[in-house]
Formats: structure tokens, C-alpha cells, sequence
């Protein structure tokens, strides 16, 4: 990896840890709990949401409105069950701040379905790939833990959700994701640094959904699929984003493993 201009010494404000628990703006203390399922799925995936509305009766339990539209909190039935689904927002910030929403409305185990870039070519379009940690690229978890290189996932909620993508049959692997503020500065000595450093995909939200649930004290697990291929000598974007049928099957597992985390957890 190239590196420009002298290294100066000095601590990059994201450093500059906090441990106070009270915030100024403490969100269970602005946002009343209500009456919302212990189970929830975090989706990226808006075409999946709006299906859900349409073929399944979803139905919007909270709106929540951000000056970018709203990331509604909705209520669906999943084997009989209540299960809750946040429409999340792209990148750490918000999808940070949208699991701290739902959490002080009352959601209490996670599971995180989302796509990602692919580090590695065997990881060919639509594999899934359970995170089990995140390179905090990212500046949203320093603001939840003292700075470090990366952050484990919570390994019980992990092994859950691996039961259930293999009790249904689905092949995924393991491993940890390279989590970036800055899609459009993914260099190819970055990429490189990064699988050196068992990396197999990047994405935009792990590490700071990692970093407030840990904060906050529950569970939450996640799964990606490989979208757009970063392995080879050029990007290639595999129309990801069109695999419909994955991105449904990977949204169902994810809603079975979020029951199943919620009960474990109970
Ligand atoms: O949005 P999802 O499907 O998670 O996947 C990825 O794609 C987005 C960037 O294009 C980021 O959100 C990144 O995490
Ligand atoms: O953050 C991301 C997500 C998908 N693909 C990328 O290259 N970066």
C-alpha cells in the first residue's frame, strides 16, 4: 500500500474515546418503548421490504422519518410468529443510529441481512457469508468502543444463526468483513492489505452495528451476500443487486434466525 507525506503525530479525533454512558440526547429517554416483536431483522434490501408489504401484509409499525425519508419499523408474521423488520439506511452512521431507535422501542435480538463486495474470486455471486468480525474502518463504532483494529462478533448469537442456515440447507462460510466509510476509495493496495488480513468481503455497516449492540447489551448477528466482485484486475458489479430470488431466501433465513436468537435469548 502507497503511503503519502510524512506520518505527524497527533490522535485523530475519532481517538478521542468517551466511555460516559449518558448522552446528551439519550435515546431511551427520548423514544418510548412500545409494543413492538423481541425478534428483528435489518435489511438493506428496500425491494424485499416493499414485497413484504405488498404479498405479506406487512404493516409499518413506526415510520421513522429522517430528513432522507423514512426507515419504517414494520411487523410481519414469520412462521407464525411476530417478527420485526427494520428498512435500514446505507452506511454506518445511520445504520447505527436506526439500531439504537429500535432498540429503545423495544427490540431485543438481531439479525442483519444485507450484500457485499467480494475480496476473494471463490466467492462467486449470491454465496452467503456469516460475519463473525469487522475491520473498523468505519467511524461510528469509536464513538461506542475505544479504538481498535477490529470487533468480534457475539459468537452465541453467531452459532444461532449458523444453525439455521445449516438446519435449512444453505452453504455460507465464515469470516470477517472489511467495514468502509468510503466505497470510492476502495484502492487496489487497500483491497490487497485487506485480504491479507482475512478480509473476505466489504461492506458498509458491520462494524458499527457490532459496536451498539455490543454497547447496548444485545444480541446481534449478520450475514451477507457476495455482490460485485473486487478480486480481480477490474471491478466487476455482476448486476449484484438484481438477485432477487437470493436476496429473498437470504431475508427468510435471516427471519428464522431472528426468531430463534429472540427465544435463545429470552
Ligand atoms: O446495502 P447492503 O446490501 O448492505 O450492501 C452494501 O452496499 C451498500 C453500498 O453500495 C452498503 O450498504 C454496503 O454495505
Ligand atoms: O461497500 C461496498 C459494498 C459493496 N461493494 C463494494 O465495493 N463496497
Amino acid at each position: 500500500m502507497e503511503q503519502t507525506g510524512q506520518q505527524r503525530h497527533f490522535h485523530i479525533p475519532l481517538t478521542e474515546h468517551d466511555s460516559a454512558r449518558q448522552a446528551f440526547i439519550e435515546p431511551s429517554e427520548t423514544i418510548s418503548p412500545r409494543d413492538v416483536p423481541g425478534a428483528c431483522v435489518i435489511t438493506f434490501f428496500g425491494d424485499v421490504v416493499d414485497r413484504l408489504v405488498e404479498r405479506r401484509g406487512a404493516r409499518v409499525l413506526v415510520e421513522n422519518r429522517w430528513e432522507d425519508g423514512p426507515h419504517p419499523l414494520l411487523e410481519v408474521e414469520h412462521l407464525g410468529e411476530r417478527l420485526a423488520v427494520l428498512r435500514s439506511g446505507v452506511g454506518a452512521p445511520l445504520a447505527g443510529a436506526l439500531l439504537e431507535e429500535v432498540i429503545a422501542m423495544g427490540c431485543r435480538a438481531f439479525v442483519v441481512c444485507g450484500g457485499a463486495g467480494a475480496l476473494h474470486s471463490e466467492l462467486t455471486l449470491g454465496h452467503f457469508v456469516v460475519v463473525s468480525a469487522a475491520i473498523r474502518d468505519e467511524g461510528t463504532s469509536y464513538h461506542y468502543l475505544p479504538a481498535a483494529r477490529s470487533i468480534q462478533f457475539d459468537e452465541a448469537a453467531r452459532s444461532v444463526l449458523e444453525e439455521v442456515l445449516k438446519t435449512r440447507g444453505a452453504p455460507f462460510v465464515v469470516g470477517q468483513t472489511w467495514t468502509t466509510d468510503a466505497p470510492y476509495r476502495e484502492t487496489p493496495g487497500k483491497i490487497a492489505h485487506r485480504r491479507a488480513e482475512g478480509c473476505l468481503t466489504v461492506e458498509m455497516e458491520a462494524a458499527a452495528l457490532a459496536a451498539v449492540a455490543r454497547f447496548r447489551g444485545v444480541p446481534l448477528a449478520q450475514v451477507v451476500y457476495c455482490g460485485d466482485d473486487l478480486a480481480g484486475d477490474s471491478w466487476d458489479h455482476r448486476s449484484w443487486q438484481n438477485l432477487s430470488d437470493v436476496r429473498e431466501d437470504l431475508f427468510d433465513l435471516a427471519a428464522s434466525a431472528a426468531i430463534a436468537l429472540s427465544r435463545a435469548s429470552a
